[in-house]
């Protein structure tokens, strides 16, 4: 059973660590901008990949730091991401995470895991978030692609006529939720 729970997180009104200036490094940061490309994170590392130095330059949210991890780095942040190339820096920085009570993933590492990143599905404001459970990133990746390929780009006209009818509409909660529904029949 998959008893992981989906939320939509809200990156740019927090604060994001990510320890590691290699490949995982430069994945997690492309995954966190391309979904919330104002968002503020700070990347820790002795070592940071040119694609990342890109990034930032790209970004104004984002701030590299060229230094090892320590502990000082953990102040303020509400969200962390480790993937360092030393399993005892990413326990460490895990254990620092739990003893502060903030959320931390260890890629690659899922035990370690508070939460995982998933693949996503992005068509206009419509968003899937796809999770595996684990069992497969491959398959996540390759599910996100056929959906994509699926959804009709016209969606999103779909989704701001429906806000319109949805601030135009009138009477009580019950009402305008009865509505709603009937308009959308369609779609099933
Ligand atoms: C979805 C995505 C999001 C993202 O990272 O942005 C993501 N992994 C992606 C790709 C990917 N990762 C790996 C491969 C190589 C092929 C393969 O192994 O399949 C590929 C494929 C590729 O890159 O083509 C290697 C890998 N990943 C994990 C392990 C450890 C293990 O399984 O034990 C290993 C083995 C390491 C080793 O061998 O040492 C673990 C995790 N990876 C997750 C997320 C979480 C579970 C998501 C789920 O429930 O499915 C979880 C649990 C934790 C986490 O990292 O958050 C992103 C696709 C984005 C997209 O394109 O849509
Ligand atoms: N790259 C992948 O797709 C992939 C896939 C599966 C598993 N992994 C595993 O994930 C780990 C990281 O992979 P990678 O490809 O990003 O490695 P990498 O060698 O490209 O980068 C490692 C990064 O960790 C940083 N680092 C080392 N010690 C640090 C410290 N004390 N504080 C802060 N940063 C520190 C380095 O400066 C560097 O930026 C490896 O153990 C690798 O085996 C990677």
């Amino acid at each position: 059973m998959n008893t992981l729970f989906p939320i939509f997180v809200k990156l740019d009104q927090l604060q994001t660590l990510i320890v590691g200036g290699g490949y995982v490094g430069l994945e997690k940061l492309t995954a966190v901008l391309a979904n919330s490309p104002a968002a503020p994170v700070t990347l820790v590392a002795p070592e940071i990949r040119a694609e990342i130095r890109e990034l930032a330059a790209a970004h104004p949210g984002v701030t590299l730091v060229q230094v090892r991890y320590d502990d000082t780095y953990l102040t303020d942040k509400d969200l962390v991401i480790v993937g360092t190339n030393d399993k005892a820096v990413n326990r460490q920085v895990q254990a620092d995470c739990k003893a502060r009570k903030i959320l931390v993933n260890v890629a690659d590492t899922p035990p370690l895991c508070d939460f995982y990143l998933s693949s996503v599905v992005k068509k206009g404001d419509l968003k899937i978030a796809i999770s595996t459970n684990g069992k497969s990133p491959t398959f996540a990746k390759r599910f996100r692609e056929v959906l994509e390929e699926m959804l009709p780009d016209s969606l999103q006209e779909t989704l701001d006529n429906l806000t319109a009818i949805r601030q135009q509409l009138t009477g009580d909660f019950q009402a305008k939720m009865d509505r709603l529904n009937e308009i959308t029949k369609v779609l099933k």
